[in-house]
């Protein structure tokens, strides 16, 4: 018989483009790690006040090296990421504030939609350069992950209810007691311990605490099928 899978959670924010990463990443590892995967929408602003942290962008130097990182990971990863040509507004001014409440009512009607929807939202902001804050642009990224338009909509309308406000609020305290000072984290809960790691640059460090083997971002089965 065999083990009970692990369970793994990847708190993330779709203004993140380094949970982008981490997500592709663990999406592709899913089904050959022995891992339950738990998508955890989160927001990065509620995370950042808590822990009293800022976005790296706002360091001018810790800036430019994100764009040259974020560019070879993306291609290292094969996550087609391109930054937005208006950055600060974008990412600092925008938010994901809608977005991730959108996603959080995703999760607790439709929990199957949440990958693709999520994916679509990262597609349109960190891919192709397009409004995440709109209710039109949600729908348009709910619409192309399979979602009917009348599914979508009745969402969206439940977007600022205290259920759905209250969720994202209890998820991003939840990261935030894990020690979150920024995002992607994942959480691994083993037997007798609970681990939380930084960043999409740890799938190695993890895959050890699963006891699982790491076979790069692109493992062969993955790429078999690109
Ligand atoms: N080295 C990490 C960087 C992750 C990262 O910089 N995430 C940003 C959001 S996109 C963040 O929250 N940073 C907080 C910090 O660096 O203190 C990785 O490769 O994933």
């Amino acid at each position: 018989m065999g083990l009970e899978p692990r369970t793994l959670e990847l708190f993330y924010d779709v203004l993140s483009p380094y949970s982008w990463l981490a997500f592709e990443v663990l999406c592709r590892y899913k089904n050959i790690w022995n891992v339950n995967l738990q998508l955890q929408p989160t927001l990065i602003g509620g995370i950042m006040r808590d822990s009293g942290n800022q976005p790296p962008a706002m360091l001018p130097r810790k800036a430019v090296y994100m764009r040259s990182d974020v560019r070879l990971l993306s291609q290292h990863l094969q996550v087609p990421i391109h930054f937005p040509k208006d950055f600060f507004s974008v990412i600092l001014k925008k938010g994901s504030l809608t977005a991730m409440r959108f996603l959080t009512v995703v999760k607790m009607e439709h929990p199957r939609m949440l990958e693709k929807v999520s994916r679509e939202l990262w597609m349109r902001i960190w891919s192709r350069d397009e409004d995440i804050t709109e209710p039109a642009s949600i729908l348009a990224a709910a619409e192309k992950a399979g979602m009917s338009m009348g599914q979508a909509q009745e969402l969206l309308e439940r977007v600022s209810t205290p259920q759905v406000k209250n969720k994202l609020k209890e998820t991003t305290d939840t990261a935030c007691k894990y020690g979150a000072f920024g995002l992607p984290i994942t959480v691994t809960h083993l037997d007798d311990e609970t681990h939380m790691l930084f960043g999409s640059d740890r799938m190695e460090l993890l895959a050890y605490l699963l006891g699982e083997k790491w076979m790069g971002p692109v493992p062969p089965a993955v790429n078999a099928r690109l």
